[in-house]
Order: C-alpha cells, then sequence, then structure tokens
C-alpha cells in the first residue's frame, strides 16, 4: 500500500517547520529493499514510526492525521530522507509533564528498525525545537563543577588528566585502592572501567572505603583535590539508588569530588535518567561502551555517535565518551570533532541540522580509548581545544616508570600542545613526557620517526 499521499508532504519548508517550532526533526540515511519506491518505503517508514501500520485502520479520525509524521524531504541518490514527528507524538510523564528520550527512540527509531520493505535505515541528526529544550532535563553539573573542586578557574579551566583503573577486572580491593592512590599522585580524575561493581573478588562495601582512603592520601600528599567517577550501573534502578547511596556516605565531606559512572548505551535512557535524578548534585558520566554496534560507520542501521551525544546532553550527562577522533583504538575520524562541540557549545550546525541550545549546560567531551601522552599533542591540535576529561588507562599504567609518571605524562603532553611547543624538544625538558616515547615505543616510532637519535642523552 501506497501511503505516500497521507505521510509524506514535500511541499514542507524546512525553515517553517524550524520557525514554527512544534516538531522534531529527524534525518536519515534510507535504502528501500529492492522493488520499493523511495518515497512509498519513506511514507510506510513514517507511518510506523508514527501512527500508522502497513494497512489503514477503522479506527483512525481526523485526530490522529494531525499527529502524523512526514516525509518532508527526500533525495533518493544521496539515500537520504527527513521527517518532522509533531512534539504531541511524544510520551511526557504523568509526574511533571517533561519529555522522555525512550520516548523519541521508540517511535524514530523503534519499529522502523525492522521493516519489510527497507533495506537499511540510520539517523544521522536531528533537530529538537526550544520548547523540547524545555523539557527536557539536560545536565544538572557540567565540567565546571569539576574545575571549581580542582581549584581551577570555572571557564576554560582545561585539561582533566584521567584513568581507568587497569586491569579492567581481577584486581581485589587492596591493590585496586594502589593503583588509584599510584595514579593521584599525578593525576586528577579516576574512572571505574565500565565493567567494574560489585564482583565478588572486589565486592563494593570493600573497595569503596580504601579508594576513598587512597584518594585522602593522594590529597595530602599533593595538596590538590582528586576526583573518582564511581560506576554505580544496575538493572535494578534501587540498586543503582542503593550504590550511589552507599559510595556517597562513604566519600561523606569529599562526596562532592564523586562522579557516579553509568552505562547508558547498554543500560538505556531509563538508567541515565535515574541517576541524573536521584543524584543531581553529581557529576554524571555516561559510558558508552556496546554504542559501535549501532553508531559503528560499518553500520547502516541504527543511529551514528554524533546523534548519541547529542541525545546525551538532553538526558543530562555531565559528559559522555566522545572517542579518539581517529588517535586512539577504537574506531574514529579526525572530523568526529563535530561529536564534541554539538555536546559542548550553545549553538552548533551540525550534519544536517543547526541547533541552539538556549543555555542548556554542556556536556563535556570525554576521551578515552588506547590514549597516551604521545597521542595527545596532535589530538588537541585537532580538538582546537584541551577542556576534556581525558581517561588513559594503558597510557597511565604503561608507563615504564609508574602510574604517577604516566599521569604527570599526560598533563605534560597538553601542556607542550598548549605552548605550541615541538613534543620532541618538550621531551628534552620534561622526563615524564619523554618516558613516554620509551613506554610505547610503537607510538613513538609511528609519530616521532628519528625520536631516539634526537632524544638521545637527554633520557
Ligand atoms: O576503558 C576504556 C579505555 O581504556 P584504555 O585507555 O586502556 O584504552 C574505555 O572503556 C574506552 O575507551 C571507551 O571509550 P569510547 O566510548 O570513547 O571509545
Ligand atoms: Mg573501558
Amino acid at each position: 500500500m501506497d501511503q505516500s499521499s497521507r505521510y509524506a508532504d514535500l511541499s514542507l519548508k524546512e525553515s517553517d517547520l524550524i520557525a514554527g517550532g512544534h516538531h522534531i526533526l529527524v534525518a536519515y540515511t534510507m535504502r528501500p529493499k529492492a522493488g520499493y519506491g523511495y518515497l512509498s518505503a519513506a511514507a510506510h517508514f513514517a507511518a510506523e514510526s508514527s501512527t500508522g501500520t502497513n494497512v489503514e485502520v477503522s479506527t483512525t479520525d481526523e485526530f490522529t492525521k494531525g499527529v502524523d509524521a512526514l516525509v518532508y524531504q527526500i533525495d533518493e541518490a544521496r539515500g537520504e530522507m527527513r521527517i518532522a514527528y509533531p512534539l504531541d507524538l511524544f510520551d511526557r510523564n504523568i509526574t511533571d509533564g517533561r519529555m522522555m528520550m525512550v520516548s523519541f527512540l521508540t517511535l524514530a527509531i523503534g519499529n522502523n528498525q525492522g521493516m519489510g520493505d527497507i533495506e537499511c535505515a540510520k539517523m544521522i541528526d536531528f533537530w529538537v525545537p526550544p520548547r523540547a529544550i524545555q523539557l527536557f532535563d539536560g545536565p544538572a553539573k557540567d565540567i565546571s563543577d569539576l574545575w571549581r573542586i580542582l581549584g581551577r578557574p570555572v571557564k576554560d579551566g582545561g585539561y582533566i588528566a584521567g584513568t581507568i583503573i587497569k586491569p579492567k577486572l581481577g584486581l581485589r580491593p587492596e591493590p585496586f585502592a594502589r593503583a588509584a592512590y599510584e595514579f593521584w599522585l599525578g593525576g586528577d580524575f579516576i574512572k571505574n572501567d565500565e565493567p567494574q561493581g560489585n564482583q565478588t573478588f572486589a565486592p563494593m562495601k570493600k573497595v569503596i572505603p580504601l579508594v576513598y582512603d587512597a584518594m585522602k592520601r593522594a590529597m595530602d600528599e599533593t595538596g590538590q583535590a582528586k576526583l573518582f567517577s564511581a560506576n554505580i550501573t544496575a538493572d535494578d534502578h534501587y540498586e543503582m539508588i542503593a550504590r550511589g547511596e552507599y559510595i556517597l556516605e562513604q566519600f561523606g565531606p569529599d562526596a562532592d569530588k564523586v562522579a557516579f559512572l553509568v552505562d547508558g548505551y547498554v543500560g538505556g535512557p531509563g538508567m541515565i535518567t535515574t541517576a541524573r535524578r536521584c543524584f543531581s548534585s553529581q557529576y554524571l558520566h555516561y559510558h558508552r561502551a556496546g554504542h559501535g554496534a549501532v553508531t559503528s560507520p560499518s553500520s547502516k542501521r541504527g543511529y551514528t555517535a554524533y546523534v548519541l551525544a547529542k541525545m546525551s546532553r538532553l538526558q543530562g550527562a555531565s559528559g559522555i565518551h566522545v572517542g579518539t577522533m581517529g588517535y586512539g583504538k577504537m574506531e574514529g575520524e579526525k572530523d568526529d570533532r563535530a561529536i564534541a562541540y554539538i555536546i559542548e557549545r550553545d549553538s552548533y550546525q551540525g550534519p544536517v541540522y543547526h541547533q541552539e541550545w538556549y543555555g542548556m549546560k554542556p556536556t563535556t567531551p570525554i576521551i578515552s580509548g588506547g590514549m597516551n601522552a604521545l597521542r595527545l599533542p596532535g589530538f588537541f591540535q585537532n580538538l582546537g581545544h584541551g577542556n576534556v576529561i581525558n581517561t588513559a588507562g594503558g597510557g597511565s599504567y604503561g608507563h615504564i616508570d609508574s602510574p604517577a609518571a604516566g599521569a604527570l605524562s599526560l598533563r605534560q603532553a597538553y601542556e607542550c600542545w598548549k605552548a605550541g611547543a615541538d613534543p620532541i624538544e618538550w621531551a628534552r625538558e620534561h622526563r615524564e613526557f619523554a618516558r613516554a616515547f620509551e613506554s610505547f615505543p610503537g607510538d613513538a616510532d609511528a609519530l616521532f620517526p628519528g625520536w631516539r637519535d634526537k632524544l638521545a642523552g637527554h633520557r
């Protein structure tokens, strides 16, 4: 059945839809299966994503048609379509009338992901009107809160040197806390790796008091504040709250130095909102492990990493992983910069839509995955600034001198970029940075050919 007379209106102008502010606009790449026309497949997609199904139903009335999603633009040659979703389609809380991300996802990237006449469809951008910006929580805390705790300027407070406790699993409580202490002697921020929680060999109620003790000792030793991002991910929201409350109680007077990490892609929007609303005084760290299943450029379905990051700001993530833009170990490209810019700026032209955030707090880009001091100067050069959290697990615990030296090498790498200095020259004056060349010789050879000769006598 061709539904294009009802679910498509190619005379609609995007500028009018934006000026009206009554729709969420979504851009997809889409290919129909062989034998299906582009517009009729797109219209069926819009029907399944809003009011319709594959046949006409007798219960439809005139009001129903007013909340149809409408295909307003197609480009068959490029395989792209754009759909306008009326705001009224989206579910609202009974408690406070607010919008929820899960409703956006069930419509805009729900049943339409498995349709018989659609070969593949992937969301590449979306635009939310001012009213929807008002109705999503947005972040409660942002990087300025961390800078304040660290005693830095609250604007452009700069690079936060972080790590992930490694090995990923298999440390018992004492070695875990020791690993934390050793990094904090040189760095600012430690996160649980995303699967670390309450394993039987490292029970949270043993680990957390030891981590707090390690933090206090590191703060005494260095005279600096330290930050810990604790994983409270759990299927059951009561369990998440129990973990969060336990951790805050244990950190007592230093509870402001605790962030909560949530595995938000595998856990879903409900987990993020549980953390956002139950612990609105804590920095909310969105870990996106698993996202590659839908965001990878090799995946022709799902949504992009840009879309994931943009959604996380609406949901209220204080920070989200944005990849390493080709400088680390995970998939990524230099122009993944957009993923950082859309969450940290108040106004940004994305791949399709220009978004205004109307003062919604920013979400920090968290740079993680195979990073070390040698890879950082190029990374900052590409991004154009260093106001990020960087967590380097292997890059810290893989430093041949110590985790503290690993942490210092990261900070020195930031300072090298900030000074506009040549990394080899910088290494002559900065020992921990120089020793990163010895620690990661494969990277050193690839990034700084001839480094051995140039640094000879300075190591
Ligand atoms: O544990 C790590 C990195 O460890 P290491 O520093 O040892 O590589 C993170 O889970 C990934 O970086 C995910 O980040 P992203 O979602 O940005 O890819
Ligand atoms: Mg990890």
